[in-house]
Formats: C-alpha cells, structure tokens, sequence
C-alpha cells in the first residue's frame, strides 16, 4: 500500500511521562483518516510527531518517504493546531496572502482558500475580532493554502455549527479525491464515521487502525461509539 505516513514503534516521552507506549500505524495517501481517542490518549502528541516538532524517544515516523520533520517536507506537509495561529491584527484575507506568500502560492489561491472555509463574507474582518469558530476556520485557510500532500488537522471542527462541519467534511473528501492525505483528529465519534480509515488510540495506544466498516463488523455493533467501547474494553481485558 502506498502510505503518506508510516509510523514504527513509536515510544515518545512528554515530562518524566511515557505518553506514547509503541505505536505502529499508516495513514493511507488519499484517504481521510480518523485519529480518534478519549481526551489525553495521545492524538496530538502522534499528529506533532508525524509533523516533526515532537522529540521521540524510539521509533520512527516517515512522511511522504522522508523522515518526519525533514527540511524539504515544510512546504509539503499543513498543519492546523488546536490553537488558532493567526495574526489577531490582520483580517482573514490579509492572512490567508500572508501564509500564501511564505507557500509561493498567490492572491487568488488565497481568496479561494477563505472561500473554501466559508469565511468569505468575513474576508475583510480582522481576525481578532471573529468569533472563535470563525478564527478556528481563518487558521484551517491557512494551513490548506500552500495545497499541502499531506494535512494534519488537530480537532478542525471543534466551535462549529452541524452545516459548516458538514461542510467542511465534504471540503475533506473532496481534497482526498483530488490526492491529498488527511490526518483528522477528532473526540466527536459521529465524525469517525465519516473517515475512509480510523486509528482508535487510548492511553497511548493503538486500539484499532481499520476502515469504520471493519471496525462495525469486528465488533458487531453499528453504532461507533459502541464500537469503540467494545475494542477498549477488549484491550483492557487483553491486557489485564
Ligand atoms: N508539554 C507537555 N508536558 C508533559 N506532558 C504533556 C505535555 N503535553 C501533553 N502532555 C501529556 O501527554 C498526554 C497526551 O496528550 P495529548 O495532548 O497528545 O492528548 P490528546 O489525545 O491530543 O488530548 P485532547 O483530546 O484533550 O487534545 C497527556 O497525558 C498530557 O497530559
């Protein structure tokens, strides 16, 4: 399988903590793939790693065939952190150029990836003055307008309303069509459903790395919540 990212029994240490324990996974190019996991399992501490900005006790992790991290993955590989990470003084459009220069991308690219998040009525606000959810999109315009191979995108939809997280699933899999690869972390289980691929962690674990199919059909249940409950209390047992 052709994979945009493959991680190797990754061991990473966050303090004196072991916070991940060994994890093996791939994400699939041109697939949305689902991080999904209880609060504190680890899902930003793997996206950190597959981006390059998280030292590693053991393991490895490979993008796009070079190793996380490397120079020539910066303008290949977007990244949209929890925190929104805009400029509060400049307006929407003002920033999604800023970033489309630093990416040698232009104005049109720009105004089209502020359209894309539905911040184009808003294009001309500055960003401080947005709303949360609104700022939350103005900072995902900004790590799509380089046109990335490869997006990790830590709780995206987190403060927005059911039509624009539809909206911005569709957006997802419309990219994933056209050959990029998403890495989508979410805690919301009905989001999981509307990934290509789920990898399940808890404590710093992988619980399952499968398609939502698979998952339903290896528990038996078709509710993923339900699913979920089942494979940890599987691994709990497992590891009891
Ligand atoms: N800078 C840090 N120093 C020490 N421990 C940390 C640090 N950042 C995170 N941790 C710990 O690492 C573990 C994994 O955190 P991480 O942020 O990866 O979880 P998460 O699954 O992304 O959680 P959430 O869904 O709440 O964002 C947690 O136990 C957390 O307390």
């Amino acid at each position: 399988m052709d994979d945009a990212v493959s991680v190797r029994d990754l061991v990473i240490e966050r303090g004196k903590r072991r916070v991940l324990h060994g994890i093996s996974c791939a994400v699939p190019r041109g697939t949305v793939t689902g991080l999904l996991g209880p609060s504190g399992s680890g899902k930003t501490t793997l996206m950190r790693a597959v981006v390059g900005v998280q030292s590693v006790r053991s393991g490895a992790v490979d993008v796009l065939g070079r190793p996380a991290g490397s120079a020539d993955l910066r303008h290949r590989v977007g990244y949209l952190t929890q925190a929104p990470s805009v400029y509060a003084d400049l307006t929407v459009r003002e920033n999604a150029r800023y970033f489309a220069v630093l990416h040698g991308r232009g104005h049109a690219e720009a105004d089209r990836a502020v359209a894309d998040v539905g911040l184009a009525a808003a294009a001309g606000q500055l960003v401080g003055t947005l709303s949360g959810g609104q700022r939350s999109r103005a900072s995902l315009a900004c790590a799509l307008v380089g046109d990335p191979e490869l997006v990790v995108l830590d709780e995206p939809t987190v403060g927005q309303d059911p039509v624009l997280r539809a909206d911005l699933w569709a957006r997802f899999h419309a990219m994933a069509a056209a050959g990029t690869t998403l890495l989508v972390s979410s805690h919301v289980m009905d989001e999981a459903a509307r990934c290509d691929r789920l990898l399940l962690i808890r404590e710093g674990r992988l619980v399952a790395d499968d398609t939502p199919a698979a998952v339903r059909a290896a528990t038996g249940v078709d509710d993923l919540e339900e699913a979920f409950l089942r494979l940890i209390r599987g691994s709990e047992e497992a590891g009891a």
